[in-house]
């Protein structure tokens, strides 16, 4: 089956604070996004990538994209499109690229240290089952805010913290997009979910960290120092 992968990075990056997108910041000498694009890239030259951004940052995405030629070796040209106000939005817009069936990874572009066999893994996974969203037990307790003078402990066990590449059949996740957008959609699995498919989960990893706020970047160059 065919295989592609919707990149997100139009977003922002208001938690991080810097004025250049954190996706564009530098991370061990390459801007955060180019590590997430040659992860993919590793995982197989064939995935045709779509890649979402800010409309006003094109310009400074094909800078980059002149800059490391390693992009040229994926086997078809990475498909731009502008982003949308929300992440809902931007993965909307990177479905609409993708024409008959196959598989779509969705992954934040700000993921940048995921390994190649958890990529592997939702593809595979997805094949069989129609979905795959990965997700690694919590190591924290964790504690419900019930209100304003009470909280509870939850059981743990019981919880997953939630990553990307979420993969999917494109037939599902086309249908799952076609809802109305709701402020609970933090991530596909829940369009998918809210649209009526059953979420099946796949091992994720304690690398994958979402690049959010400023002591993310610090981790993610130890974490690559070391690997
Ligand atoms: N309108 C949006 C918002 C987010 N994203 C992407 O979704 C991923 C996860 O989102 P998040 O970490 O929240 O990124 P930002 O929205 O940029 O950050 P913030 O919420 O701090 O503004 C990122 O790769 C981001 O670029 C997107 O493509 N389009
Ligand atoms: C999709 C995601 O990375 C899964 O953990 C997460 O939900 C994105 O949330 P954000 O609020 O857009 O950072």
């Amino acid at each position: 089956m065919k295989q592609y992968a919707i990149i997100v990075a139009g977003g922002s990056g208001s938690r991080m604070g810097s004025s250049v997108p954190k996706q564009f910041l530098p991370l061990a000498g390459k801007p955060v996004l180019v590590h997430t694009l040659e992860r993919f890239l590793t995982y197989s030259p064939a995935v045709q990538i779509i890649l979402c951004l800010p409309a006003d940052q094109l310009p400074a995405w094909r800078e980059i994209r002149k800059a490391h030629s390693s992009l040229e070796a994926f086997a078809s040209p990475i498909l731009e499109t502008p982003g949308g106000a929300t992440r809902f939005q931007s993965v909307r817009n990177g479905l609409a690229l993708i024409e008959g069936e196959g598989l779509v990874a969705v992954h934040d572009g700000v993921r940048p240290l995921v390994p190649v066999e958890v990529i592997a893994a939702g593809f595979r996974q997805a094949e069989t089952d129609g979905t795959a969203v990965v997700a690694v037990p919590a190591k924290d307790s964790i504690r419900q805010i019930v209100s304003e003078t009470e909280n509870r402990a939850l059981d743990r066990a019981s919880l997953r913290l939630v990553q990307t590449p979420q993969t999917f059949r494109v037939g599902l996740l086309k249908d799952a997009f076609r809802q109305s957008e709701s402020p609970l959609f933090t991530d596909d699995a829940s369009v998918a979910e809210a649209a009526g498919f059953p979420v099946f989960l796949v091992d994720g990893s304690y690398e994958n960290i979402k690049i959010t706020t400023p002591e993310d970047l610090l981790l993610a160059e130890a974490l690559l120092r070391n690997s």
